[in-house]
């Protein structure tokens, strides 16, 4: 895949990272978000620190996908051109996502440092909507830092900025042997060329150069390849 996409390479990572800043336009994004507005109700989770739509559903408890296409408005443009037209998935199992995750953070909310674990092939594309928000790395292992006794997951390894419109995929082992999450803050801080990786690829490093950034709602469509999709009629054995 990586040659369409070779000049959005995170050079600062050690594998397999991509960011595009201006992946969609202003329009695209304001349409894209009144689809998630116009969702009903009920295709929102609420968790206790952000909320999230799982399109075209939940996976069953053996992790496998009932088979069922993705919303159009999930597909165009983002999957069809644009995907496919960079190779993002031509090695995933089925050459393609079919599985997309809404989240939505206010100021303050984020997501504790997790792995997405072997349900899904390990290519992670996600559209950012609304606002920048700082995506950060840990190692796995929780051990104490002797110098500053803190426990090492404490610190993230890496951040990558993600500005509105943008596009990041990470692949393989930032994927298999890291963590990721994202602060419960009100402001990202830190943001300059020594700690944020993809600095250089920014579409508008003026509006971080006082360093910080007010978090704002933060919409993220995070693209992905379950798999196992179980076809309707076999079914019964994955629900169990
Ligand atoms: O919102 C994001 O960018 C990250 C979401 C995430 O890590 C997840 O849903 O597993
Ligand atoms: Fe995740």
């Amino acid at each position: 895949m990586t040659s369409n996409l070779e000049s959005a390479r995170i050079t600062a990572l050690p594998d397999e990272a991509f960011y595009i800043s201006d992946f969609i336009t202003e329009d695209e994004e304001d349409w894209l978000l009144s689809k998630v507005k116009a969702a009903p109700l009920p295709r929102w989770t609420q968790l206790s620190h952000r909320r999230l739509q799982t399109w075209p559903s939940a996976l069953t408890k053996s992790n496998a996908l009932l088979a069922s296409p993705l919303p159009a408005w999930l597909r165009a443009p983002i999957i069809e051109p644009r995907f496919q037209e960079l190779g993002i998935f031509n090695e995933s199992p089925h050459k393609t996502p079919n599985h997309v995750l809404v989240n939505e953070y206010r100021p303050g909310q984020g997501i504790m440092p997790h792995e997405d674990g072997a349900a899904y092939h390990p290519i992670v594309a996600t559209v950012s909507l609304g606002a920048p928000i700082v995506l950060e790395f840990y190692d796995k292992h929780i051990g104490q830092d002797k110098e500053t006794n803190e426990l090492a997951t404490n610190r993230p390894k890496y951040s990558i900025l993600q500005e509105r419109r943008s596009l990041l995929v990470t692949k393989n082992q930032m994927y298999t042997d890291l963590l990721h999450g994202i602060a419960e803050t009100a402001r990202d801080e830190n943001l300059g060329p020594e700690l944020i990786c993809n600095w250089d690829l920014l579409r508008d490093k003026e509006a971080y150069s006082c360093g910080w950034c007010e978090r704002e709602t933060r919409t993220s469509l995070t693209y992905r390849d379950v798999r196992h999709v179980a076809k309707i009629g076999n079914t019964m054995k994955f629900l169990r």
